[in-house]
Protein backbone atom coordinates (compact mmCIF):
# COMPACT_ATOMS: atom_id res chain seq x y z
CA UNK A 1 0.00 0.00 0.00
CA UNK A 2 0.87 3.87 -0.64
CA UNK A 3 0.04 6.69 0.34
CA UNK A 4 0.58 10.26 -1.64
CA UNK A 5 -0.59 13.60 -0.30
CA UNK A 6 -1.45 16.87 -2.62
CA UNK A 7 -3.94 19.37 -2.43
CA UNK A 8 -7.77 18.38 -2.18
CA UNK A 9 -8.91 20.07 -5.54
CA UNK A 10 -12.58 18.52 -5.71
CA UNK A 11 -14.48 16.96 -3.04
CA UNK A 12 -15.57 13.15 -2.68
CA UNK A 13 -14.09 9.91 -2.48
CA UNK A 14 -13.58 7.90 -5.78
CA UNK A 15 -12.56 4.15 -5.59
CA UNK A 16 -11.24 2.35 -9.08
CA UNK A 17 -8.13 1.74 -11.31
CA UNK A 18 -5.20 4.14 -12.35
CA UNK A 19 -5.29 5.34 -15.73
CA UNK A 20 -1.44 6.46 -16.35
CA UNK A 21 -1.77 9.54 -19.13
CA UNK A 22 1.80 9.05 -19.08
CA UNK A 23 3.19 9.03 -22.89
CA UNK A 24 5.36 5.32 -22.65
CA UNK A 25 8.94 5.06 -23.74
CA UNK A 26 9.05 4.09 -27.54
CA UNK A 27 12.62 4.32 -28.29
CA UNK A 28 13.93 1.17 -30.24
CA UNK A 29 17.74 0.54 -32.37
CA UNK A 30 18.51 0.38 -35.40
CA UNK A 31 19.03 -2.99 -36.89
CA UNK A 32 19.50 -5.39 -40.13
CA UNK A 33 16.83 -7.74 -41.09
CA UNK A 34 17.55 -10.95 -43.03
CA UNK A 35 13.87 -11.62 -44.15
CA UNK A 36 12.42 -8.41 -45.77
CA UNK A 37 9.10 -10.30 -46.43
CA UNK A 38 8.42 -10.63 -43.28
CA UNK A 39 9.52 -7.25 -42.15
CA UNK A 40 7.07 -5.80 -44.74
CA UNK A 41 4.34 -8.17 -43.30
CA UNK A 42 4.70 -6.75 -39.74
CA UNK A 43 4.40 -3.05 -40.60
CA UNK A 44 1.19 -4.23 -42.83
CA UNK A 45 -0.24 -5.99 -39.61
CA UNK A 46 1.15 -2.84 -37.17
CA UNK A 47 -0.83 -0.25 -40.10
CA UNK A 48 -3.82 -2.28 -39.85
CA UNK A 49 -4.03 -2.24 -36.24
CA UNK A 50 -3.41 1.52 -36.12
CA UNK A 51 -6.56 1.84 -38.64
CA UNK A 52 -8.43 -0.36 -36.81
CA UNK A 53 -8.11 1.55 -33.68
CA UNK A 54 -7.86 5.09 -35.25
CA UNK A 55 -11.39 4.04 -36.81
CA UNK A 56 -12.67 3.27 -33.04
CA UNK A 57 -10.98 6.72 -31.62
CA UNK A 58 -12.95 8.73 -34.79
CA UNK A 59 -16.55 6.90 -34.15
CA UNK A 60 -16.35 7.39 -30.60
CA UNK A 61 -15.17 11.15 -30.55
CA UNK A 62 -18.25 11.62 -33.40
CA UNK A 63 -20.51 10.65 -30.89
CA UNK A 64 -19.09 11.52 -27.58
CA UNK A 65 -17.61 15.17 -29.06
CA UNK A 66 -18.90 15.92 -32.50
CA UNK A 67 -18.04 15.73 -35.96
CA UNK A 68 -14.70 18.49 -35.43
CA UNK A 69 -13.05 16.26 -33.17
CA UNK A 70 -13.57 13.10 -35.37
CA UNK A 71 -12.29 14.83 -38.48
CA UNK A 72 -9.07 14.89 -36.83
CA UNK A 73 -8.71 11.44 -36.65
CA UNK A 74 -10.40 11.03 -40.26
CA UNK A 75 -7.02 13.30 -41.23
CA UNK A 76 -5.00 10.27 -39.20
CA UNK A 77 -6.58 7.80 -41.20
CA UNK A 78 -6.06 9.59 -44.93
CA UNK A 79 -2.18 9.38 -44.04
CA UNK A 80 -2.17 5.81 -43.10
CA UNK A 81 -3.49 5.25 -46.66
CA UNK A 82 -1.42 7.86 -48.57
CA UNK A 83 0.29 5.38 -51.57
CA UNK A 84 2.98 7.46 -51.18
CA UNK A 85 4.03 7.02 -47.78
CA UNK A 86 3.76 3.76 -47.74
CA UNK A 87 5.52 2.82 -50.61
CA UNK A 88 8.74 5.11 -49.35
CA UNK A 89 8.42 2.96 -46.23
CA UNK A 90 8.99 -0.46 -48.26
CA UNK A 91 11.33 1.21 -50.05
CA UNK A 92 13.06 2.21 -46.58
CA UNK A 93 12.41 -1.80 -45.42
CA UNK A 94 13.79 -2.71 -48.89
CA UNK A 95 17.14 -1.62 -47.73
CA UNK A 96 16.96 -4.04 -45.13
CA UNK A 97 16.40 -2.25 -42.14
CA UNK A 98 13.69 -2.40 -39.38
CA UNK A 99 9.98 -1.54 -39.79
CA UNK A 100 10.39 0.77 -36.73
CA UNK A 101 13.59 2.72 -38.01
CA UNK A 102 12.10 2.98 -41.45
CA UNK A 103 9.25 4.74 -40.47
CA UNK A 104 11.14 7.24 -38.15
CA UNK A 105 13.20 8.00 -40.95
CA UNK A 106 10.03 8.41 -43.71
CA UNK A 107 7.96 10.23 -40.85
CA UNK A 108 10.62 12.82 -40.27
CA UNK A 109 10.87 13.42 -43.32
CA UNK A 110 7.41 14.23 -44.28
CA UNK A 111 7.11 16.09 -41.31
CA UNK A 112 9.85 18.11 -41.69
CA UNK A 113 9.10 18.86 -45.41
CA UNK A 114 5.42 20.41 -44.25
CA UNK A 115 6.85 22.28 -41.34
CA UNK A 116 9.52 23.78 -44.09
CA UNK A 117 6.53 25.19 -45.85
CA UNK A 118 5.10 28.92 -45.52
CA UNK A 119 0.97 27.79 -45.74
CA UNK A 120 -0.22 27.64 -42.02
CA UNK A 121 -2.26 24.59 -42.62
CA UNK A 122 0.51 22.19 -44.50
CA UNK A 123 2.40 23.61 -41.53
CA UNK A 124 -0.03 21.76 -38.69
CA UNK A 125 -0.22 18.08 -41.31
CA UNK A 126 3.19 18.00 -40.01
CA UNK A 127 1.78 17.44 -36.18
CA UNK A 128 -0.81 14.76 -37.56
CA UNK A 129 2.06 13.09 -39.02
CA UNK A 130 3.99 12.63 -35.97
CA UNK A 131 0.74 12.09 -34.50
CA UNK A 132 0.05 9.26 -36.30
CA UNK A 133 3.68 7.91 -36.90
CA UNK A 134 4.05 7.30 -33.23
CA UNK A 135 0.48 5.40 -32.70
CA UNK A 136 2.11 2.96 -35.46
CA UNK A 137 5.59 2.95 -33.57
CA UNK A 138 3.69 1.93 -30.44
CA UNK A 139 1.98 -0.74 -32.79
CA UNK A 140 5.17 -2.25 -34.20
CA UNK A 141 7.01 -2.26 -30.96
CA UNK A 142 3.38 -3.52 -29.55
CA UNK A 143 3.15 -0.87 -26.66
CA UNK A 144 -0.20 0.32 -25.70
CA UNK A 145 -0.85 3.83 -26.03
CA UNK A 146 -3.05 5.97 -23.60
CA UNK A 147 -6.14 7.40 -25.05
CA UNK A 148 -8.34 9.26 -22.38
CA UNK A 149 -11.13 9.83 -25.29
CA UNK A 150 -11.24 6.02 -25.40
CA UNK A 151 -12.03 4.99 -21.69
CA UNK A 152 -15.04 2.56 -21.20
CA UNK A 153 -14.62 1.69 -18.13
CA UNK A 154 -14.41 3.21 -14.75
CA UNK A 155 -11.22 4.80 -14.16
CA UNK A 156 -9.17 7.25 -11.90
CA UNK A 157 -7.06 10.04 -14.34
CA UNK A 158 -3.43 9.76 -12.95
CA UNK A 159 -1.30 12.68 -15.04
CA UNK A 160 1.19 15.04 -14.70
CA UNK A 161 -1.62 17.78 -15.52
CA UNK A 162 -4.95 18.03 -17.34
CA UNK A 163 -4.74 20.96 -19.49
CA UNK A 164 -8.37 22.50 -19.67
CA UNK A 165 -9.29 21.17 -23.35
CA UNK A 166 -8.02 17.30 -21.83
CA UNK A 167 -10.40 17.92 -18.90
CA UNK A 168 -12.85 18.92 -20.53
CA UNK A 169 -13.10 15.91 -22.75
CA UNK A 170 -13.51 13.49 -19.88
CA UNK A 171 -16.51 11.54 -19.98
CA UNK A 172 -17.93 11.80 -16.29
CA UNK A 173 -19.75 8.06 -16.69
CA UNK A 174 -16.24 6.32 -16.65
CA UNK A 175 -13.50 8.93 -15.09
CA UNK A 176 -14.27 8.93 -11.38
CA UNK A 177 -11.49 11.32 -10.29
CA UNK A 178 -8.41 12.45 -10.76
CA UNK A 179 -4.70 13.17 -9.41
CA UNK A 180 -2.23 14.99 -10.89
CA UNK A 181 1.54 15.78 -10.38
CA UNK A 182 1.52 19.83 -10.53
CA UNK A 183 -1.46 22.29 -10.22
CA UNK A 184 -3.31 23.93 -7.11
CA UNK A 185 -6.89 23.99 -5.68
CA UNK A 186 -7.56 27.32 -7.85
CA UNK A 187 -6.05 25.53 -11.10
CA UNK A 188 -8.29 25.61 -14.32
CA UNK A 189 -8.10 21.82 -14.21
CA UNK A 190 -9.35 21.70 -10.73
CA UNK A 191 -11.90 24.10 -11.04
CA UNK A 192 -13.23 21.90 -13.97
CA UNK A 193 -13.05 19.06 -12.00
CA UNK A 194 -15.61 20.65 -9.09
CA UNK A 195 -18.00 21.57 -12.50
CA UNK A 196 -17.74 18.30 -13.19
CA UNK A 197 -18.63 17.37 -9.68
CA UNK A 198 -15.43 14.41 -9.49
CA UNK A 199 -13.08 14.00 -6.90
CA UNK A 200 -9.07 15.45 -7.35
CA UNK A 201 -6.46 15.49 -6.16
CA UNK A 202 -3.71 17.98 -7.53
CA UNK A 203 -0.20 18.70 -6.97
CA UNK A 204 1.21 15.19 -5.87
CA UNK A 205 4.62 15.71 -7.03
CA UNK A 206 5.05 12.04 -7.77
CA UNK A 207 2.06 10.70 -8.78
CA UNK A 208 2.61 9.92 -12.32
CA UNK A 209 6.24 8.28 -11.08
CA UNK A 210 4.86 6.21 -8.31
CA UNK A 211 1.47 5.14 -9.48
CA UNK A 212 1.68 2.36 -12.28
CA UNK A 213 -1.37 1.96 -15.15
CA UNK A 214 -4.02 -0.09 -14.15
CA UNK A 215 -3.44 -0.27 -10.26
CA UNK A 216 -6.38 -0.39 -7.64
CA UNK A 217 -7.03 3.20 -5.50
CA UNK A 218 -8.44 5.60 -3.76
CA UNK A 219 -8.58 9.43 -3.92
CA UNK A 220 -9.70 11.05 -1.04
CA UNK A 221 -10.88 14.60 -2.36
CA UNK A 222 -11.56 15.77 1.67
CA UNK A 223 -8.12 15.54 2.71
CA UNK A 224 -6.23 15.45 -0.67
CA UNK A 225 -5.18 11.93 0.13
CA UNK A 226 -4.44 9.01 -2.37
CA UNK A 227 -4.11 5.44 -1.34
CA UNK A 228 -2.62 3.02 -4.39
CA UNK A 229 -2.90 -0.74 -4.01
CA UNK A 230 -5.03 -0.08 -0.45
CA UNK A 231 -5.27 -2.85 2.27
CA UNK A 232 -8.45 -4.90 2.30
CA UNK A 233 -9.24 -2.68 5.74
CA UNK A 234 -8.52 0.59 4.46
CA UNK A 235 -10.42 -0.47 1.09
CA UNK A 236 -13.75 -1.18 3.43
CA UNK A 237 -13.33 2.05 5.54
CA UNK A 238 -13.35 4.43 2.62
CA UNK A 239 -16.51 2.51 0.70
CA UNK A 240 -18.11 2.93 3.91
CA UNK A 241 -17.14 6.67 3.87
CA UNK A 242 -17.76 7.10 0.20
CA UNK A 243 -21.66 5.62 0.97
CA UNK A 244 -22.07 8.08 4.19
CA UNK A 245 -21.29 11.05 1.68
CA UNK A 246 -23.48 9.87 -0.89
CA UNK A 247 -26.41 9.83 2.16
CA UNK A 248 -24.89 13.12 3.08
CA UNK A 249 -25.67 14.67 -0.24
CA UNK A 250 -28.57 12.97 -0.35
CA UNK A 251 -29.95 14.86 2.79
CA UNK A 252 -28.40 17.80 1.41
CA UNK A 253 -31.19 17.85 -1.37
CA UNK A 254 -33.41 19.24 0.83
CA UNK A 255 -32.06 22.68 0.51
CA UNK A 256 -32.05 22.57 -3.17
CA UNK A 257 -35.99 24.09 -2.52
CA UNK A 258 -35.04 26.37 0.24
CA UNK A 259 -33.96 30.34 0.08
CA UNK A 260 -30.50 31.47 0.82
CA UNK A 261 -31.21 32.60 4.40
CA UNK A 262 -28.74 32.91 7.38
CA UNK A 263 -30.32 31.36 11.12
CA UNK A 264 -31.57 35.20 11.54
CA UNK A 265 -33.34 35.54 8.64
CA UNK A 266 -30.86 37.55 6.33
CA UNK A 267 -31.14 36.54 2.65
CA UNK A 268 -27.91 36.08 0.22
CA UNK A 269 -27.89 34.64 -3.39
CA UNK A 270 -26.20 31.77 -4.17
CA UNK A 271 -25.54 30.92 -7.56
CA UNK A 272 -22.97 28.62 -10.00
CA UNK A 273 -19.93 29.19 -11.55
CA UNK A 274 -19.93 27.86 -15.11
CA UNK A 275 -17.60 27.30 -18.24
CA UNK A 276 -19.61 25.87 -20.59
CA UNK A 277 -23.57 26.42 -21.73
CA UNK A 278 -24.31 22.66 -20.63
CA UNK A 279 -23.03 23.57 -17.26
CA UNK A 280 -26.27 25.51 -16.37
CA UNK A 281 -27.88 22.00 -15.99
CA UNK A 282 -25.78 20.85 -12.44
CA UNK A 283 -26.39 24.44 -11.18
CA UNK A 284 -30.18 24.46 -11.44
CA UNK A 285 -30.03 20.83 -10.11
CA UNK A 286 -27.87 21.55 -6.88
CA UNK A 287 -30.89 24.87 -6.91
CA UNK A 288 -28.33 28.09 -7.69
CA UNK A 289 -30.67 31.18 -7.41
CA UNK A 290 -27.95 32.66 -10.08
CA UNK A 291 -24.94 32.39 -12.46
CA UNK A 292 -22.23 34.42 -10.56
CA UNK A 293 -20.01 33.60 -13.35
CA UNK A 294 -19.92 32.26 -17.04
CA UNK A 295 -16.28 31.49 -17.73
CA UNK A 296 -16.84 32.30 -21.01
CA UNK A 297 -13.05 31.34 -22.48
CA UNK A 298 -14.03 28.09 -22.56
CA UNK A 299 -15.97 29.03 -25.50
CA UNK A 300 -12.80 29.97 -27.07
CA UNK A 301 -10.62 27.10 -26.12
CA UNK A 302 -10.28 23.41 -27.75
CA UNK A 303 -10.97 24.68 -31.13
CA UNK A 304 -8.67 25.83 -33.99
CA UNK A 305 -10.16 29.35 -34.44
CA UNK A 306 -12.00 31.97 -32.71
CA UNK A 307 -16.27 31.70 -32.06
CA UNK A 308 -17.91 33.75 -34.50
CA UNK A 309 -20.61 36.14 -33.11
CA UNK A 310 -23.06 33.69 -34.14
CA UNK A 311 -21.64 31.12 -32.27
CA UNK A 312 -21.11 32.67 -29.22
CA UNK A 313 -24.53 34.53 -29.67
CA UNK A 314 -26.59 30.89 -29.63
CA UNK A 315 -24.17 30.07 -26.19
CA UNK A 316 -25.25 33.32 -24.38
CA UNK A 317 -29.02 32.86 -25.68
CA UNK A 318 -28.89 28.90 -24.71
CA UNK A 319 -27.83 30.22 -20.51
CA UNK A 320 -29.94 32.79 -20.72
CA UNK A 321 -33.09 30.95 -21.99
CA UNK A 322 -32.16 28.20 -19.33
CA UNK A 323 -31.41 30.91 -16.45
CA UNK A 324 -35.37 32.19 -16.75
CA UNK A 325 -34.59 35.42 -15.86
CA UNK A 326 -32.61 34.84 -13.19
CA UNK A 327 -29.49 36.91 -12.40
CA UNK A 328 -26.81 35.72 -15.09
CA UNK A 329 -23.55 37.07 -15.11
CA UNK A 330 -20.81 36.51 -17.81
CA UNK A 331 -17.52 37.54 -17.92
CA UNK A 332 -15.83 38.72 -20.90
CA UNK A 333 -13.01 36.89 -22.36
CA UNK A 334 -10.33 35.90 -19.56
CA UNK A 335 -7.60 34.09 -21.85
CA UNK A 336 -4.01 34.44 -20.17
CA UNK A 337 -1.72 32.40 -17.84
CA UNK A 338 -2.86 29.47 -17.39
CA UNK A 339 -5.44 29.57 -20.55
CA UNK A 340 -3.96 29.04 -23.86
CA UNK A 341 -5.24 29.89 -26.92
CA UNK A 342 -2.43 28.54 -29.46
CA UNK A 343 -4.84 29.68 -32.54
CA UNK A 344 -3.78 33.43 -31.57
CA UNK A 345 -0.09 32.48 -31.71
CA UNK A 346 0.63 34.66 -28.81
CA UNK A 347 4.28 35.32 -27.98
CA UNK A 348 5.60 33.39 -24.84
CA UNK A 349 5.98 35.28 -21.34
CA UNK A 350 8.32 35.51 -18.66
CA UNK A 351 5.54 35.85 -16.34
CA UNK A 352 2.35 35.30 -18.31
CA UNK A 353 0.04 35.72 -15.16
CA UNK A 354 1.23 39.46 -14.97
CA UNK A 355 1.50 39.53 -19.33
CA UNK A 356 -0.87 39.82 -22.09
CA UNK A 357 -4.34 38.53 -20.94
CA UNK A 358 -7.81 39.00 -20.34
CA UNK A 359 -8.94 42.70 -20.77
CA UNK A 360 -5.31 43.51 -21.70
CA UNK A 361 -5.65 41.99 -24.78
CA UNK A 362 -9.38 42.74 -25.34
CA UNK A 363 -8.54 46.42 -24.97
CA UNK A 364 -6.18 45.66 -27.78
CA UNK A 365 -7.23 43.30 -30.07
CA UNK A 366 -10.38 45.13 -30.07
CA UNK A 367 -12.32 42.83 -33.01
CA UNK A 368 -12.28 39.83 -30.81
CA UNK A 369 -13.94 41.90 -28.33
CA UNK A 370 -16.29 43.86 -30.39
CA UNK A 371 -17.47 40.27 -31.56
CA UNK A 372 -18.09 38.84 -28.18
CA UNK A 373 -19.77 42.27 -26.54
CA UNK A 374 -22.23 42.20 -29.84
CA UNK A 375 -22.98 38.45 -29.42
CA UNK A 376 -23.22 39.20 -25.47
CA UNK A 377 -25.83 42.41 -26.37
CA UNK A 378 -27.87 40.70 -28.64
CA UNK A 379 -28.55 37.74 -26.34
CA UNK A 380 -29.46 40.21 -23.54
CA UNK A 381 -32.93 40.11 -24.64
CA UNK A 382 -33.81 36.39 -23.91
CA UNK A 383 -32.36 36.80 -20.21
CA UNK A 384 -30.85 38.75 -16.91
CA UNK A 385 -27.65 39.45 -17.97
CA UNK A 386 -25.22 41.18 -16.43
CA UNK A 387 -21.63 42.31 -18.10
CA UNK A 388 -18.24 42.28 -16.29
CA UNK A 389 -15.07 42.42 -17.34
CA UNK A 390 -11.98 40.24 -16.21
CA UNK A 391 -8.46 41.35 -14.41
CA UNK A 392 -9.28 45.09 -14.52
CA UNK A 393 -6.47 47.37 -12.54
CA UNK A 394 -7.08 50.76 -13.58
CA UNK A 395 -10.09 52.89 -13.68
CA UNK A 396 -8.83 53.53 -17.87
CA UNK A 397 -9.28 49.63 -18.41
CA UNK A 398 -12.81 50.13 -16.61
CA UNK A 399 -13.93 52.80 -18.70
CA UNK A 400 -12.37 51.53 -22.28
CA UNK A 401 -14.15 48.55 -21.96
CA UNK A 402 -17.45 50.18 -20.79
CA UNK A 403 -17.31 52.18 -23.77
CA UNK A 404 -17.07 50.11 -26.60
CA UNK A 405 -19.77 47.36 -24.88
CA UNK A 406 -21.70 50.88 -24.85
CA UNK A 407 -20.44 52.09 -29.03
CA UNK A 408 -21.64 48.39 -29.99
CA UNK A 409 -24.96 49.17 -28.64
CA UNK A 410 -25.38 51.99 -30.49
CA UNK A 411 -24.17 50.52 -33.94
CA UNK A 412 -27.25 47.64 -32.63
CA UNK A 413 -29.68 49.85 -32.05
CA UNK A 414 -29.00 51.95 -35.51
CA UNK A 415 -29.12 48.89 -37.12
CA UNK A 416 -32.46 48.06 -34.91
CA UNK A 417 -31.64 45.44 -33.45
CA UNK A 418 -33.17 44.95 -30.23
CA UNK A 419 -30.83 44.83 -27.35
CA UNK A 420 -31.98 45.16 -23.35
CA UNK A 421 -32.08 48.26 -21.43
CA UNK A 422 -31.80 46.72 -18.07
CA UNK A 423 -28.08 45.18 -18.55
CA UNK A 424 -25.67 45.85 -15.63
CA UNK A 425 -22.10 46.69 -16.02
CA UNK A 426 -19.72 45.28 -13.37
CA UNK A 427 -16.14 43.99 -13.18
CA UNK A 428 -13.98 41.52 -11.17
CA UNK A 429 -11.90 42.29 -8.24
CA UNK A 430 -8.81 40.39 -8.58
CA UNK A 431 -6.28 42.69 -8.50
CA UNK A 432 -5.05 44.32 -5.68
CA UNK A 433 -4.87 47.83 -7.22
CA UNK A 434 -8.81 47.44 -7.55
CA UNK A 435 -9.76 46.28 -4.23
CA UNK A 436 -7.63 49.31 -2.67
CA UNK A 437 -9.35 51.76 -5.01
CA UNK A 438 -12.43 49.73 -4.98
CA UNK A 439 -14.49 52.97 -3.86
CA UNK A 440 -13.85 54.84 -7.19
CA UNK A 441 -14.92 51.64 -9.03
CA UNK A 442 -17.83 51.42 -7.41
CA UNK A 443 -18.90 55.02 -8.46
CA UNK A 444 -18.72 53.53 -11.70
CA UNK A 445 -19.87 50.16 -12.00
CA UNK A 446 -23.44 48.62 -11.15
CA UNK A 447 -21.56 46.04 -9.42
CA UNK A 448 -18.44 44.12 -7.71
CA UNK A 449 -17.30 40.85 -8.41
CA UNK A 450 -14.53 39.36 -6.27
CA UNK A 451 -12.06 37.07 -7.83
CA UNK A 452 -10.06 35.61 -5.04
CA UNK A 453 -8.30 33.17 -6.84
CA UNK A 454 -6.72 35.60 -8.45
CA UNK A 455 -6.63 38.26 -6.01
CA UNK A 456 -4.96 36.03 -3.33
CA UNK A 457 -2.25 35.06 -5.53
CA UNK A 458 -1.52 38.46 -6.55
CA UNK A 459 -1.61 39.59 -2.39
CA UNK A 460 0.93 37.06 -1.73
CA UNK A 461 3.10 37.34 -4.83
CA UNK A 462 1.86 33.27 -4.53
CA UNK A 463 1.57 31.72 -7.80
CA UNK A 464 -2.13 29.68 -7.79
CA UNK A 465 -0.40 26.96 -10.30
CA UNK A 466 2.65 26.21 -8.41
CA UNK A 467 2.93 23.35 -5.61
CA UNK A 468 5.64 24.43 -4.00
CA UNK A 469 4.67 27.98 -2.63
CA UNK A 470 0.82 26.70 -1.73
CA UNK A 471 1.72 27.03 1.71
CA UNK A 472 1.23 31.04 0.51
CA UNK A 473 -1.82 30.21 -0.88
CA UNK A 474 -3.43 31.66 2.40
CA UNK A 475 -7.27 33.10 1.40
CA UNK A 476 -7.27 33.66 5.56
CA UNK A 477 -4.55 35.96 5.45
CA UNK A 478 -5.44 39.03 7.34
CA UNK A 479 -4.08 40.87 4.35
CA UNK A 480 -6.79 39.26 1.99
CA UNK A 481 -9.74 39.88 4.74
CA UNK A 482 -9.10 43.27 4.66
CA UNK A 483 -9.10 43.96 0.81
CA UNK A 484 -12.06 41.81 0.76
CA UNK A 485 -13.86 44.22 3.72
CA UNK A 486 -12.32 47.56 1.16
CA UNK A 487 -14.59 46.00 -1.70
CA UNK A 488 -17.80 45.15 0.16
CA UNK A 489 -17.89 48.32 1.92
CA UNK A 490 -17.04 50.26 -0.62
CA UNK A 491 -19.68 48.63 -2.96
CA UNK A 492 -21.96 49.41 -0.07
CA UNK A 493 -21.57 52.88 0.29
CA UNK A 494 -22.04 53.45 -3.37
CA UNK A 495 -25.23 51.16 -2.95
CA UNK A 496 -24.21 48.83 -5.27
CA UNK A 497 -24.48 45.20 -4.61
CA UNK A 498 -21.19 42.76 -4.04
CA UNK A 499 -20.36 39.20 -5.34
CA UNK A 500 -17.90 36.49 -5.41
CA UNK A 501 -16.74 34.17 -7.58
CA UNK A 502 -13.64 33.09 -6.66
CA UNK A 503 -12.79 29.86 -4.80
CA UNK A 504 -12.99 31.30 -1.26
CA UNK A 505 -17.01 31.72 -2.08
CA UNK A 506 -18.05 28.53 -1.14
CA UNK A 507 -15.12 27.37 1.70
CA UNK A 508 -16.96 26.87 4.83
CA UNK A 509 -14.13 28.71 6.77
CA UNK A 510 -14.66 31.73 4.19
CA UNK A 511 -18.39 31.52 4.54
CA UNK A 512 -19.23 32.88 7.67
CA UNK A 513 -16.53 35.59 7.55
CA UNK A 514 -18.33 36.37 4.09
CA UNK A 515 -21.31 36.37 5.90
CA UNK A 516 -20.15 38.80 8.79
CA UNK A 517 -18.57 41.06 6.46
CA UNK A 518 -22.36 41.80 3.94
CA UNK A 519 -21.13 39.75 0.50
CA UNK A 520 -24.51 39.89 -1.11
CA UNK A 521 -23.66 37.03 -3.44
CA UNK A 522 -21.60 33.73 -3.08
CA UNK A 523 -20.66 32.08 -6.17
CA UNK A 524 -19.50 28.67 -6.78
CA UNK A 525 -18.96 25.13 -8.62
CA UNK A 526 -22.23 24.23 -8.84
CA UNK A 527 -21.00 20.91 -6.38
CA UNK A 528 -20.85 23.50 -3.49
CA UNK A 529 -23.72 25.18 -3.85
CA UNK A 530 -26.29 22.70 -1.22
CA UNK A 531 -23.62 22.73 1.49
CA UNK A 532 -23.05 26.46 1.13
CA UNK A 533 -26.88 26.78 1.60
CA UNK A 534 -26.89 24.26 4.49
CA UNK A 535 -24.09 25.94 6.77
CA UNK A 536 -25.38 29.45 5.81
CA UNK A 537 -28.92 28.25 7.30
CA UNK A 538 -27.08 27.58 10.69
CA UNK A 539 -24.98 30.60 10.94
CA UNK A 540 -26.65 34.76 12.24
CA UNK A 541 -25.31 37.08 10.07
CA UNK A 542 -26.30 39.67 13.08
CA UNK A 543 -23.59 37.85 15.78
CA UNK A 544 -20.97 37.09 13.03
CA UNK A 545 -20.89 41.16 11.70
CA UNK A 546 -19.40 41.23 15.69
CA UNK A 547 -17.44 38.63 15.63
CA UNK A 548 -15.51 39.40 12.15
CA UNK A 549 -14.50 42.98 13.78
CA UNK A 550 -12.27 40.28 16.01
CA UNK A 551 -11.19 38.24 13.10
CA UNK A 552 -9.96 41.58 11.29
CA UNK A 553 -7.37 41.58 14.68
CA UNK A 554 -6.30 38.42 14.51
CA UNK A 555 -2.70 38.54 13.05
CA UNK A 556 -2.09 35.16 10.55
CA UNK A 557 -3.86 33.10 8.57
CA UNK A 558 -3.83 29.91 10.85
CA UNK A 559 -5.29 32.24 14.07
CA UNK A 560 -8.76 33.41 11.67
CA UNK A 561 -8.84 29.32 10.81
CA UNK A 562 -8.81 28.14 14.07
CA UNK A 563 -11.10 31.12 15.48
CA UNK A 564 -13.50 30.43 13.15
CA UNK A 565 -13.65 26.78 13.66
CA UNK A 566 -14.15 27.40 17.47
CA UNK A 567 -16.94 29.69 16.44
CA UNK A 568 -18.65 27.49 14.11
CA UNK A 569 -18.62 24.33 17.03
C1 LIG B 1 -12.99 33.74 -10.44
C2 LIG B 1 -11.77 34.07 -10.77
O1 LIG B 1 -11.34 33.99 -12.06
P1 LIG B 1 -10.50 32.76 -12.65
O2 LIG B 1 -10.46 31.67 -11.61
O3 LIG B 1 -11.20 32.34 -13.89
O4 LIG B 1 -9.17 33.39 -12.88
C3 LIG B 1 -10.81 34.52 -9.77
O5 LIG B 1 -9.69 34.94 -10.12
O6 LIG B 1 -11.17 34.43 -8.59
MG1 LIG C 1 -9.29 35.43 -12.21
Amino acid sequence: MLEINGVAASNGIALANAYCLVEPELSFEKYEITNIEAELDRLKSAISRTKLELEEIRDSAMLKFGEERAAIFSAHLLILEDPEIISALEAKINEKVNAEFALDEIASMYAQLFESMENEYMKERAADIRDVSKRLLAHLLQIELPDYSRISSEVIIVAEDLTPSITAQLDKQYVKGFVTDIGGKTSHSAILARAMEIPAIVGTKTATKTISHGSPMIIDGLNGKVVVHPTEEIHESYRLLERKQREENELLKKYIELPSMSADGHSVEIAGNIGKPEDVDAVLKNGGEGIGLFRTEFLYMDRDELPSEEEQFNAYKTVLTKMAGRQTVVRTLDIGGDKELPYLKLPAEMNPFLGYRAIRLCLEQTEIFRTQLRALLRASVYGNLKIMFPMIATLDEFRAAKALLLEEKHKLADEEIAVSEQIEIGMMVEIPSAAVIADLFAQEADFLSIGTNDLIQYTLAADRMNERVSYLYQPYHPAVLRLIKMVIDAAHNNGKWVGMCGEMAGDEIAVPILLGLGLDEFSMSSSSILKTRGLLSKLSKEKLAEQVKQILLLKTSSEVEQYVKEVLN
